[in-house]
């Protein structure tokens, strides 16, 4: 594929699992690729092997170029940033100062800030003023990505026109990107699949079995799209990759961290042990989703009942006990 206009390099903050996947699929479409990584360590990594530490086996093309200095992002089109929600803020702070003013920055993460409850694109908008901002999110395991499986992601901004520019220009034969205009709705939902995957890891955990999980799921999706609809999502977009499609995937696979997390929880871990130091995303989205919901009056048991149980204020046990012991109603 040849690089479109405007889109020729891209720059990639934070090498972890889904910063190389996604650095991999830009080359694949014909981008060049800056791939920053805060520490020396891991680009030194990436230079002498061609493959990212957080996605081993998977070789890098010489197109995706790592760094850990800001200024080599400088002359980039468009910059993804690839990092937990958490750390969104101040990733925008270390960069903006390097960057052209009005360089458009697609968020990567799926979650929400637990200390001012904004989502991905609200949180660049916040700390990087003055950038356009876009979500990229949807079913896509990095690994995936990263050996060439068929993968479809959504990208989504409020000026749509930026979000379909990006789509095309980001999107190859494998690795299809839809546009979209409705960034809340697809940051909503891959900020709460994750409390999801947990809550149905931490079923299958229990034994409770597939049609306790099956359960789970649509209770769940009712309650993002509850959720989602309050904030002004789309119900389209939530039934779409980046909700249903997500909910999907992360509630059905241990590839999921949050599920595997879940998982963890389920046969007895407590809340430190069960993330073996991996990522789960949805362990700090559940308690600021949970009051979100609460100070809106929307209802997300679900969500409540993770948010406890990572809190330690209840046992696996005792929530699930809670949750089946809530009163029957019409659905
Ligand atoms: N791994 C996957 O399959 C997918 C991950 N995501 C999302 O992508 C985001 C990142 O996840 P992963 O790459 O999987 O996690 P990871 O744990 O593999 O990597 C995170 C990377 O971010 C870097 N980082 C942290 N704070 C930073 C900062 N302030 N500045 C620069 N770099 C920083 C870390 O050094 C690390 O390399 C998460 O929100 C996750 O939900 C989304 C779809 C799929
Ligand atoms: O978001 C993902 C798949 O779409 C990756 O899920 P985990 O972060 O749970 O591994």
């Amino acid at each position: 594929m040849s690089p479109g206009p405007g889109f020729a390099t891209i720059g990639v903050v934070g090498a972890g699992a889904y910063g190389a996947a996604l650095a991999l699929a830009a080359s694949r479409a014909g981008r060049t690729v800056r791939l920053w990584a805060r520490d020396a360590a891991t680009v030194e990594a990436i230079d002498r092997t061609r493959q990212a530490p957080r996605l081993p086996g998977i070789d890098l093309p010489a197109a995706v170029q790592a760094t850990a200095r800001r200024g080599d992002l400088a002359g980039c089109d468009a910059l993804i940033l690839a990092v937990p929600t958490q750390s969104l803020r101040q990733a925008c702070a270390e960069m903006a100062p390097a960057l052209p003013c009005g360089i458009p920055v697609v968020s990567a993460a799926k979650g929400i800030e637990q200390a001012s409850g904004l989502f991905p694109t609200q949180i660049i908008a916040a700390a990087w003023p003055g950038a356009p901002t876009a979500i990229l999110s949807g079913p896509s395991f990095a690994a995936d990505i990263g050996r060439g499986l068929p993968t479809a992601v959504t990208l989504a901004s409020g000026a749509p026109d930026l979000a379909q520019a990006l789509a095309e220009a980001l999107s190859s034969p494998a690795f299809r990107i839809y546009h979209s205009g409705d960034p809340r709705g697809v940051e909503i939902g891959g900020a709460a699949k994750n409390v999801l995957a947990i809550a149905a890891g931490i079923a299958i955990g229990l034994g409770f079995g597939e049609s306790a999980r099956a359960a789970l799921v649509a209770r769940g999706f009712a309650e993002l799209r509850r959720f989602g609809e309050a904030h002004g999502a789309e119900p389209e977009t939530l039934m779409g990759l980046s909700g249903l499609g997500d909910v999907v995937l992360s509630c059905a696979s241990p590839q999921s961290r949050n599920f595997a997390y879940g998982l963890a929880l389920g046969r007895g871990m407590s809340p430190a042990e069960a993330s073996g130091g991996r990522l789960a995303e949805g362990a700090f989205t559940a308690p600021i989703l949970a009051s979100m919901a609460r100070a809106g009056g929307i209802e997300t048991p679900i969500a409540e009942a993770v948010a406890a149980i990572i809190a330690g204020r209840s046992g696996v046990r005792e929530a699930v006990a809670a949750l089946l012991a809530r009163p029957l109603k019409a659905e």
